[in-house]
């Protein structure tokens, strides 16, 4: 075995597996020939020559009448040349053919009717006038595609137009997935604890689709090195490449490598990237083989850094490309050296320049891949980047996307999804939010990093809302109300712990789930456990933090916590039972310049309207009498 969960810099192990199937032929064009309305999409594998030309015969380019240009010589406004239709001209119309003798066309509008049968001409035409001749737009055998072009949908009006009926593409690359795995189950299967949906396969193949593969989906292969084995020898012959997924690493089941190795080659195990590390790149009957990492972030990449190159290649044309841009980084992030790190994020435009929000890292949270429109590489001699640096981006989406989103940050309402919808529906405006606490909310105001920020954070002092935090740190701002919530304990329905207030957290056995520090709720509660003198040291559970309060009463519904502090809509989506505590004012902050942006507007406009408000109150647990209304100022 060439390496064994190495760690090889991508572009060299790509280099390595390149040259590889270069020594096999692997790039070699292999063509079929389809026909052109099937063709959009498809890479042509030789220059495409017109089978006749355009036009293919004398065409007059107007409605009017066909002339011979010799008889209108000598028209002028003060003597004009009488013709007669069916005589000296003919009347035609636009793509007729021109009659045999005739050279030019006059537009109707510019004859005129001096007596019935007979027309007047009052300026002379000279031969070709408003006639498209033969071959004028090309002509037969002209090439009309190159070899190597990417069939664009008015490309296919153009050859039609040259008769061109069917023609020579690129065979598609034709792949196998195999999913392996004693744990992984059908998608059709509810899973069993202990066992995972077969998610990787669509996802891949509709990854891989994009970049020109048609990928085949093998059946679930048991951690059985045999099955594994036979798996891929049967199927060597008929596909052009073998993926197989899971069993990179280095795990008692992990098997892919020493298949490969069996049936051919492994050049390389193990990448110097994060995610990815465990894939493996083989070679096996002149096809390459390979091992994709279990995790759906981790197979993701690979897609981008090998397979995606490897069609590339292959087609001789770049596929879903949007470019980089330069945003600012929001988020201090840390990196290994050594390793080439790849972050997925989210990047929108504030305040004139973009700002790149990362999602979470991990390789198993599939939130991140529903989130993200941008890559971002930490090259493997660096340490990470600091919050506030210009960074450079790969874009997953084109820019004029990214430009409809209008971000939000700070503390997380189930509202602001309401909110996306109304945007997206009437004004084409996404929003984008993060959720990373109230008082996070007012720094990222504060650095511009957002428009918008969602705050509730009561001041113990004097029982009011938001402006004393706000007011410590900026200037210039405005706290726009979105609504008055009930805060309550969330607890299991028919509340079987009987707990009815704070004072019953502290009894032995109750379990508790806590939102993170720096949250509205979480100073909510704090304020609360000081009044009643509860010590938060003896509640169980109050360490355990939770970012939203869908995930507060979803741990509450599993049972893996009997009660936690959230609001009372999140309980009811859970069909859960609620203990109301108090109503707090939930608002939204910006800076008062931003006031006037025409997506903040537009906020605005849909939350004041009578059917968000109406919309609101339906949910439940939400007051609209001050929604919309400027609450705070300073
Ligand atoms: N001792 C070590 N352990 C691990 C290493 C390592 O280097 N040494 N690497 C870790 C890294 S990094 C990754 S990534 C994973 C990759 O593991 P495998 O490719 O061997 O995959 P499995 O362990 O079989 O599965 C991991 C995980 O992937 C998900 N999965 C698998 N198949 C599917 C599918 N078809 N659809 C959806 N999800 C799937 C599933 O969550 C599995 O639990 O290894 C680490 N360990
Ligand atoms: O490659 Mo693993 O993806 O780092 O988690």
């Amino acid at each position: 075995m060439a390496f064994y969960l190495n760690q090889v810099p991508f572009e060299e192990a790509w280099e390595n597996f390149e040259s590889e199937l270069l020594n096999v032929n692997f790039f070699h064009p292999r063509e079929e020939e389809i026909e052109t309305v099937l063709a959009v999409g498809r890479i042509t594998a030789k220059p495409v020559l017109a089978h006749r030309s355009n036009p293919h015969y004398n065409a007059s380019a107007v409605d009017g009448f066909a002339v011979k240009a010799k008889d209108t010589f000598y028209a002028r406004e003060t003597s004009p040349v009488l013709l007669k239709p069916g005589e000296n001209c003919l009347r035609v119309d636009t793509g007729d053919l021109l009659p045999e003798g005739y050279d030019a066309v006059i537009m109707v509008e510019d004859v005129f009717y001096p007596e019935p049968g007979v027309i007047s001409i009052i300026k002379p035409v000279t031969p070709g006038t408003n006639v498209r001749f033969i071959g004028e737009d090309f002509n037969e055998e002209e090439v009309l595609l190159p070899a190597f072009a990417k069939i664009k949908p008015a490309d296919v009006g153009a050859l039609l137009a040259g008769g061109v009926k069917t023609l020579k593409v690129l065979k598609k690359l034709k792949a196998l997935f195999i999913p392996t795995g004693d744990e992984i189950v059908p998608i059709t299967k509810a899973p069993e604890p202990g066992q995972i949906p077969d998610t990787n396969s669509s996802f891949i193949k509709a990854v891989l689709a994009e970049y020109g593969y048609d990928t085949v989906i093998h059946s679930i292969v048991k951690d059985d090195p045999e099955l594994l084995y036979k798996a891929v020898k049967d199927n060597l012959d008929l596909y052009d490449v073998i993926i197989i997924n899971a069993g990179s690493s280095a795990g008692r089941d992990d098997y892919a490598a020493q298949v490969i190795e069996r049936l051919g080659r492994v050049l390389v195990h193990g990448l110097a990237t994060k995610p990815g590390k465990p894939a493996i790149l083989g070679i096996a009957g002149h096809k390459p083989i390979i091992g994709l990492p279990g995790f759906p972030l981790s197979g993701y990449l690979i897609c981008e850094l090998i397979l995606k190159p490897l069609a590339e290649n292959y087609y001789k044309t770049k596929f879903h490309d949007f470019g980089t841009i330069r945003a600012v980084l929001t988020k201090t992030l840390v990196s290994t050296t050594g390793v080439d790190d790849f972050v997925w994020g989210k990047v929108s435009n504030v305040a004139g320049r973009y700002c790149f929000t990362p999602l979470s890292r991990g390789a198993s949270v599939s939130s991140t891949l529903l989130k993200t429109n941008a890559l971002l590489r930490i090259p493997r001699f660096s340490e990470g980047y600091k919050e506030g640096m210009e960074i450079e981006i790969n874009l997953k989406e084109p820019l004029a996307e990214v430009d409809q989103y209008l971000t939000v940050t700070g503390s997380h309402d189930l509202l602001l999804d309401l909110i996306d919808s109304f945007l997206r529906e009437k004004y084409g405006i996404k929003l984008s939010s993060s959720h990373v606490g109230s008082l996070n909310g007012i720094v990222a105001i504060e650095k511009n990093y957002a428009k918008l920020a969602g705050v509730h954070l009561l001041d113990p002092a004097t029982g009011d809302y938001n402006q004393s935090y706000v007011e410590k740190r900026l200037k210039g701002y405005i706290l726009i109300n979105l609504s008055l919530r009930e805060q309550g304990l969330i607890v299991a329905r028919g509340n079987p712990r009987k707990i009815s207030g704070l004072a019953d957290l502290v009894k032995s056995g109750v379990t508790f789930v806590n939102r993170q520090k720096g949250s509205g709720t979480r100073v909510f509660l704090d304020y609360l456990l000081n009044k009643e003198k509860i010590n938060p040291r003896q509640i169980s559970g109050y360490e355990r933090e939770e970012y939203t309060h869908l995930a507060v009463a979803a741990k509450v519904k599993n049972g893996l916590a009997d009660c936690g502090l959230g609001i009372y809509a999140a309980a009811k989506i859970f069909d859960l039972d609620f203990i109301p505590l108090g109503e707090e004012r939930y608002d939204l902050l910006l800076r008062e310049e931003n006031l006037e942006d025409p997506q903040v507007k537009k906020l605005l406009e849909v939350i004041t309207s009578e059917e968000f408000k109406k919309e609101v109150e339906r949910i439940g647990g939400y007051k609209t009498t001050l929604t919309g209304q400027i609450v705070g100022k300073g």
